[in-house]
C-alpha cells in the first residue's frame, strides 16, 4: 500500500493562500489585500478583497491616495475585512477565523469583534505604527480577539490556469 503525500500544505497556508488569491482580484494600485473566514473546523464561510461597493463602477471613481477626499479612494473602498464579513449570508461568524493580508484598521477591527470572529491571522502589518493599527489592537485585547501573524514557510505555490 503506497504512503500518503508528506508536503501537502498547512491549514494556514492554504487560507493565507486563498485571502492573498482573493485580494488579487482588487483593482486598487497600490495596495491589494485578501480576507478568508473559516469555520473552526476548518470550512472556508467567506471571502472578500478590497473594492467599491456593488454598482460603483472601478473605472467612474478615483483610485488615487491624496487630494480633495471626495475625488481620491478612502471614502469608496469597502476592506476586505468588512466585504467577507458582508459576503457572508450564511447565518452567524460567532467563534470563526480571519486570514487577511494586511492586519485590520479600526473600522474593520469593530466589525470584526462584533461579528463574532475570535482569531485573526495576519500577514503584512505594514501599518503598524498608525493609531487606526494601534486602536485595532487596544480592541482586540479587550475584547479577547486572538491575533497572530502568519509564519511564512518559504515554500512557493504555483499553479497555472
Ligand atoms: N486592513 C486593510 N484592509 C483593506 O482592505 N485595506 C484597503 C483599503 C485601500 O483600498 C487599501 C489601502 O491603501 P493604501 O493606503 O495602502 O494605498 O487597502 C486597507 C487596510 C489597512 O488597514
Ligand atoms: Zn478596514
Amino acid at each position: 500500500m503506497s504512503t500518503k503525500r508528506t508536503d501537502y500544505i498547512t491549514w494556514d497556508e492554504y487560507f493565507m493562500g486563498v485571502a492573498i488569491l482573493s485580494g488579487m482580484r482588487s483593482k486598487d494600485p497600490s495596495t491589494q489585500v485578501g480576507a478568508c473566514i473559516v469555520s473552526n473546523d476548518n470550512k472556508i464561510l467567506s471571502m472578500g478583497y478590497n473594492g467599491l461597493p456593488r454598482g460603483c463602477s472601478d473605472d467612474d471613481f478615483p483610485w488615487t491616495k491624496e487630494g480633495d477626499p471626495l475625488e481620491n479612494k478612502y471614502f469608496y473602498t469597502t476592506h476586505s475585512e468588512l466585504n467577507a464579513i458582508l459576503n457572508y449570508r450564511g447565518g452567524s461568524l460567532e467563534g470563526s477565523k480571519l486570514y487577511v493580508s494586511l492586519f485590520p484598521c479600526n473600522e474593520c477591527a469593530k466589525a470584526i469583534i462584533q461579528s463574532g470572529i475570535k482569531t485573526v491571522v495576519y500577514d503584512s502589518d505594514k501599518y503598524a505604527d498608525t493609531p487606526s493599527v494601534i486602536a485595532s489592537k487596544r480592541m482586540f485585547d479587550s475584547s479577547g480577539v486572538r491575533y497572530y501573524q502568519y509564519q511564512r514557510t518559504g515554500r512557493e505555490i504555483q499553479f497555472s490556469v
